[in-house]
């Protein structure tokens, strides 16, 4: 028997001791039992010998994954950073890092599910050999229906032969799964496996793909002079070398990604490259545009929205080596990648790169710090970048790519409409008489629009005007939301739902109305205004029923909807090819508050949802691209920088702030947020925090804040505050948080806190 230490799936702070009769390699996944459950655990090598378990209480494992490849010591160095970066137990990491599905099973399924992939991947696909398709059309003809069908479905036209030089030769052939084969004909996967002895058609892996099937491979564009000189500055770097590309939007950011993918994979044959991006589900195109342009390179993509199964799927795929390109949101950057050779991330400004709960990790932060532990590029790309981030490239930390200009199309004009001068908008109007106008003339014309506003539901609340009642919610500080379609009111933090009451439950007057305008009412709106325009909205409710935002978009990409009305979801990273007009109906609630970042993130919202406006060249007649923004305060500073499409303009100007304040990129801070019913019980373990805190902060030259209610101070009837840490420089940070960390542990609080490193929400 030999003595293992492994990191268990639990939210322990320290690792276990386990029995096993052999010794094990490190990064080996085993089940592991813990008091009266099994759970899955990662080894991290033999035991030191110091174990607080008695030799009695040791326990043996239960079983040991034997069908997957241990994790690679540079994933549990990456494991072991996070969780010390972030004070977060390791086993949660491994939470956030592994599957569900490999966490909740025994090693006889998972070995069984890992047969049946490994199967799957030994080719169930075919495509024409150069021989095949040379011979096949002198043993084919049109009167043997099925197989002229069947051949015709692999790329080969056996009537004309004649034509085999032209366009049809010079893709790669189409593969032909084994399934769609069976649709064909009963007994395709028979003919294909003779025409496979013949040497006509080969196989082909099958990769793991999202739903949506490739296009024909698409011949990647010519690049222009700046993406060429990105691509080219990212080729020429040998190890650890960290890019920003700020390049507007639509000036071709990711036809840069995949040339340097293709790089990447060609210049090594077993290379991954991970591109992160922050929510697939809205971004399609993205993993269509990979899947079209390597048609032959397996694909996985890792996000939450996967069937458990299939998520394992995708990550061995990844973890094994076999996928060369993975896409994925925040999680992706944990995931398993032994031959990781490039790093990207899109939008790296994306507050979603934030994980805010469990182990508040920022993946494009893992993403860097992971880059310099592979020694290799990493991209961050982005319209409008981070403060943070372009704070780095201004350093000379990071270097600068830029992409100046959009690559078809031009940049839509951005005009102010002063709200307090629109009679339309002054008498309570969502649409104000310019907009009004600007919708009718694209209507004209065919074109489309893309109006949002940052509020779903109806309304935002219903309001007694009789004695001032509000729809609040019982148990958060927000009010709840009417939801017209159902007719209900809705709390938006905790979901709380509630009928419209008949009258105020105050006073009972029978006259209570909405306040406010969210998306549904806007809708209405539209729909009165324009009584023949084809509308579609699209937000977090009616995204709700799997499949209905992607086919909204897709209408909307197949010309099908007028006018697109929805939340920020509608205003990232799709190219619309119709879209002359973009409109911010209210976006002014973004200006005033107390969020460091909230400027940063209304100016990348504003300058993200122009990018949807005017991407390609415009047709004969057609408008003039444009984004109009309703506001009341039309001189502020980040709307003209907005007008003038100024970016670095903004940027100054915010990091002057920021560096007046002492906030980051100039200082480095921490949250130590706490919950709890009684508000009593809160603040005296947050006093007890700060006492702990005071001296080493003290020591350590950093300063901290007295607790504070968070911003939304109750949330499911949880009283939250926090305590702000701030300090000039990282590593005394992490001293102290280290040192603070474990006074608290042992503090044994009932309340349940957690520390925020690099926190961006207050
Ligand atoms: N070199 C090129 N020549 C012609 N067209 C190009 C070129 N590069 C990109 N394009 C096209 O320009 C459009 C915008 O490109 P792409 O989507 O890569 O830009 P982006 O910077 O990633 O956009 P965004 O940030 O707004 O999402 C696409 O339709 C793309 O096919
Ligand atoms: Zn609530």
């Amino acid at each position: 028997m030999t003595l293992l230490r492994v990191a268990v799936d639990a939210p322990l702070w320290d690792a276990l001791d386990y029995l096993h009769a052999e010794p094990l390699p490190p990064g080996s996944l085993v089940r592991a039992p813990l008091g009266r459950q099994t759970v899955c655990g990662v080894v991290l090598g033999p035991a030191q010998g110091d174990s607080a378990t008695a030799a009695s209480a040791l326990r043996p494992l239960e079983g040991v994954f034997d069908a997957l490849p241990p994790l690679g010591s540079d994933w549990l160095d990456l494991l072991r950073f996070a969780a010390g970066y972030y004070q977060r137990p390791l086993g949660e990491l491994m939470a956030a890092a592994l599957p569900t599905w490999l966490r909740e099973r025994g090693a006889a399924a998972v070995a069984k599910r890992v047969a049946d992939w490994r199967q799957r991947q030994a080719g169930t696909a075919f495509r024409l050999t150069p021989a095949g398709r040379e011979q096949m059309p002198r043993t084919l003809s049109s009167r043997h229906a099925a197989l002229w069908r069947l051949a015709g479905a692999l790329g080969l036209h056996p009537a004309r032969p004649a034509d085999s030089s032209s366009a049809m030769d010079q893709g790669a052939p189409p593969r032909l799964s084994v399934q769609a084969a069976r649709a064909l004909h009963p007994k395709a996967a028979a003919q294909l496996r003779a025409w496979e002895m013949q040497g006509w058609v080969e196989r082909v892996p099958e990769p793991c793909r999202a739903a949506e099937q490739p296009g024909a491979p698409a011949r990647p564009p010519v690049l222009q002079a700046a993406q060429q000189a990105a691509v080219e500055a990212v080729r020429a770097a040998r190890g650890y070398a960290p890019f920003l590309l700020f390049g507007v939007t639509g000036s071709g950011k990711t036809e840069v990604y995949l040339h340097l993918a293709q790089h990447a994979l060609a210049r090594n044959p077993q290379a991954q490259v991970l591109v992160l991006t922050p929510e697939i589900n809205l971004t399609p195109q993205l993993v269509q545009r990979f899947a079209a342009r390597f048609p032959d390179a397996m694909l996985a993509v890792l996000h939450s929205g996967l069937a458990e199964a299939e998520r394992f799927d995708h990550w061995l795929a990844a973890h094994s080596g076999r996928a060369r390109i993975v896409l994925g949101t925040r999680l992706a950057a944990l995931a398993s990648l032994p031959n990781l050779a490039l790093i990207v991330v899109d939008e790296e400004h994306d507050a979603s790169y934030k994980q805010q709960e469990g182990a508040r990790y920022s993946a494009r932060d893992l993403a860097v710090w992971r880059a310099r532990q592979r020694d290799i590029p990493v991209v961050l790309g982005s319209a409008t970048p981070s403060l943070e981030s372009w704070r780095a490239a201004q350093r000379g930390r990071y270097r600068l790519l830029e992409l100046p200009a959009r690559a078809s199309g031009s940049m839509p004009e951005v005009r102010l409409l002063h709200a307090g001068q629109d009679p339309l908008l002054r008498a309570g109007g969502l649409i104000g008489q310019a907009l009004h106008e600007a919708i009718a003339a694209r209507l004209a014309r065919g074109e489309q629009s893309l109006l949002f506003l940052n509020r779903r539901g109806y309304a935002p609340v219903i309001r007694c005007p009789d004695c001032g009642w509000l729809s609040d919610c019982p148990h958060c500080d927000a009010h709840l939301v009417y939801h017209r379609t159902d007719r209900s009111l809705r709390c938006h933090h905790c979901g709380h739902r509630a009928a419209i009451p008949r009258a105020c439950p105050e006073c009972g007057s029978l006259d209570l109305q909405p306040l406010g305008r969210g998306t549904q009412r806007a809708e209405e709106a539209l729909a009165e205004l324009f009584p023949q325009a084809r509308i579609a909205r699209i937000d977090a409710d009616t995204a709700r029923r799997k499949g209905a935002a992607q086919s909204g978009f897709a209408q909307m990409h197949a010309g099908e909807v007028d006018i697109l009305v929805g939340t920020q979801m509608i205003t990232k990273g799709h190219d619309f090819q119709r879209v002359t007009l973009v409109a911010a109906l209210n976006p002014d609630a973004g200006l005033f508050t107390h969020d460091l970042r909230a400027p940063e993130r209304l100016f990348a919202q504003l300058m993200q949802a122009a990018g949807r406006a005017g991407r390609a060249d415009a047709a004969e007649g057609g408008t003039a691209p444009a984004m109009l923004v309703q506001t009341a305060y039309p001189e502020h500073m980040l709307y003209r920088a907005l007008v003038a499409h100024d970016y670095p303009g903004f940027a100054a100007q915010e990091l002057i702030e920021r560096r007046r304040a002492g906030m980051p990129p100039f200082s480095f801070q921490a949250l130590l947020r706490a919950e709890h019913k009684k508000p009593e019980v809160l603040e005296a373990f947050l006093a007890q925090a700060a006492e702990l805190a005071a001296q080493p902060a003290r020591e350590a030259g950093l300063m901290v804040y007295p607790p504070v209610p968070a911003s939304l101070a109750r949330l499911a009837g949880m009283h939250r505050q926090h305590i702000l840490v701030e300090g000039p420089n990282r590593s005394m940070l992490q001293d102290f948080l280290t040192i603070w960390h474990s006074a608290l542990v042992q503090a044994k609080a009932r309340v349940r806190w957690a520390i925020d490193v690099d926190p961006t929400e207050f």
